[in-house]
C-alpha cells in the first residue's frame, strides 16, 4: 500500500476531510486522543447510564431471549446473512468479507447460468484504467481483475504512466466506450493531480459507468422516480450490508458522516431513497454528536481515524464504517494498523450491529463492482448489443 505518513498537527476542530482515495495514513489525531483520554466524570456517568440502557435494549438486538421460540424468531430476524454474533454485551459484527463472498458466489452462478442458456454468448467484460504507480491503486486493480476471473467476468486493462496526458486517458475511455465486449469501464481513483477527474469520469458512457460516478448517474440517484444505470459501489455495498443483516432502513433516522462525491453524498441519497430520514454531518457541522446520538443508522465516511465515538451512539444502532485509515503502530510488522472512521472498541459496546475495519465495507466495494458489471452486460443484451 502506497501510503504517506502525515505528521502535520491537526487542529482540535474535528476536520472531516472530503474523501477521494479511501486510504490515508496519518498519526492518530489530537482530537481523537484528547477525546479518548479526557473522558470526564460526567461522560463516564452518561456512559454508564447508556450502558444500562443498552443492556436493557440488548435482548431484542442480540437475541438473548429466554424461550427458544422467541430466540428462533430473533435470530431469523437479526442474522439472515452470514453475520457473526459476538459474546457478551457487544454488537453483532456485520461480516463484510463473508457477505461479499456470498454475493460473488451468486454473481458467478448467474453468469454461469446465462452463459449456458446463451450457448456461451454471454460474456460480461470489465475494463480497468489505471494511471500512475500508486501501490494501493495497483493492489485494488489487481484485486478487481482477480475477482473478475473468479466469477467469470472477462477483464481488460490499460495502465498508463503518471506522465500520461488527459487526452491519452480520454482516448482509452473512448476506445472502451466503443468496444461491445466491454460492459463496464472504471478509471481507478485518485487520478494524478494534473488531470481533470470530472472530465474523465464524464467521458465514460453512462451505460458502462459501473463505478456510478458519472454526473448523470449521480443526478438520477438524487431524483425521485429516476433510476440510475449504476449506483456507486461503496455506498451500494453499505446499504446491501444493512439489508442483508436484517437492519430496517425505511422510516429510520440515518446520519451519514462525510459528504464526498464517491461515498458520503451518494450514501445519503441511497438511504433516503430507501425511505430513511437522513442527516449529513460534515466538516462544518457544529456539534456532530448531537445528530449522531439520534441516529438508528450511522454511516461513517469522513476519512478521520476513529472520529465517531461509542459514547455518541444511540444504543442498539447499526454502524457502517466506511473509513480505512492507517495509523502508526510499532507493534505491527507493517508499522501501522488499519482503523475505520469509528472508534470500534467503544462503539462495539453500544451499537446493535457494526462493521469491522478491515473486513467490513471494503470487500463489498469489489462485490458491487462485479454486480454492476453483470447488470451492465444484462442490459446490453436486452438492448440487443
Ligand atoms: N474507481 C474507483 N476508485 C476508487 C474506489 C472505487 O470504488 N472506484 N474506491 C477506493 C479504493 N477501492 C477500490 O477501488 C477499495 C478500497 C478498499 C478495499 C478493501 O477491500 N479494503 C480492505 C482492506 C485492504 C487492506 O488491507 O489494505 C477492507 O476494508 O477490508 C477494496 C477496494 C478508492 N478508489
Amino acid at each position: 500500500m502506497n501510503t504517506t505518513t502525515s505528521r502535520a498537527k491537526i487542529t482540535f476542530e474535528p476536520r472531516l476531510t472530503e474523501d477521494k482515495g479511501r486510504i490515508r495514513r496519518r498519526r492518530r489525531q489530537p482530537f481523537t486522543r484528547s477525546r479518548q483520554h479526557t473522558i470526564s466524570v460526567r461522560a463516564v456517568t452518561v456512559y454508564q447510564t447508556r450502558k444500562r440502557a443498552i443492556l436493557e435494549a440488548r435482548p431484542k438486538a442480540l437475541g438473548k431471549v429466554s424461550s427458544s421460540q422467541e430466540r428462533k424468531s430473533v435470530v431469523r430476524k437479526a442474522a439472515p446473512a452470514p453475520a457473526m454474533a459476538t459474546e457478551g454485551d457487544r454488537a453483532q459484527l456485520i461480516d463484510g468479507k463473508a457477505i461479499a463472498a456470498t454475493i460473488r458466489g451468486e454473481i458467478k452462478d448467474e453468469i454461469d447460468r446465462l452463459r449456458s442458456e446463451t450457448g456461451g454468448e454471454f460474456n460480461p467484460g470489465l475494463a480497468v484504467v489505471l494511471v500512475g504507480e500508486r501501490k494501493d491503486s495497483q493492489t485494488y486493480v489487481r484485486n478487481k481483475k482477480k475477482a473478475c476471473d473468479d466469477c467469470g467476468i472477462v477483464s481488460f486493462g490499460t495502465d498508463l504512466p503518471d506522465t500520461a496526458t488527459e487526452e491519452e486517458v480520454l482516448e482509452v475511455v473512448k476506445k472502451y466506450n466503443a468496444d461491445p465486449k466491454v460492459h463496464g469501464i472504471l478509471v481507478q481513483l485518485p487520478l494524478p493531480a494534473h488531470m481533470d477527474e470530472e472530465k474523465i469520469l464524464t467521458a465514460i458512457s453512462i451505460q458502462k459507468d459501473v463505478d456510478g460516478f458519472h454526473p448523470e448517474n449521480i443526478g438520477k440517484l438524487a431524483m425521485r422516480g429516476r433510476k440510475p444505470d449504476f449506483v456507486c459501489c461503496t455506498p451500494k455495498g453499505s446499504v446491501e450490508l444493512l439489508e442483508r443483516s436484517g437492519v430496517e432502513i425505511s422510516g429510520k433516522s440515518a446520519v451519514v458522516v462525510g459528504r464526498s462525491n464517491i461515498v458520503g453524498t451518494p450514501a445519503a441519497m441511497l438511504l433516503q431513497e430507501r425511505n430513511a430520514t437522513v442527516t449529513v454531518v460534515h466538516s462544518r457541522t457544529k456539534d456532530p454528536e448531537r445528530y449522531i446520538r439520534e441516529a438508528d443508522i450511522v454511516v461513517a465516511a469522513c476519512g478521520v481515524a476513529e472520529f465517531v465515538k461509542g459514547e455518541w451512539l444511540k444504543p442498539g444502532c447499526a454502524v457502517i464504517d466506511v473509513g480505512i485509515n492507517a495509523v502508526d503502530d510499532a507493534t505491527k510488522k507493517r508499522g501501522y494498523r488499519l482503523v475505520g472512521d469509528v472508534h470500534f472498541d467503544s462503539a462495539v459496546k453500544v451499537a446493535g450491529q457494526i462493521t469491522p475495519v478491515p473486513g467490513g465495507v471494503g470487500p463489498m466495494t469489489i462485490a458491487m463492482l462485479l454486480q454492476n458489471t453483470l447488470e451492465g452486460a444484462k442490459a446490453a443484451r436486452e438492448r440487443g448489443e
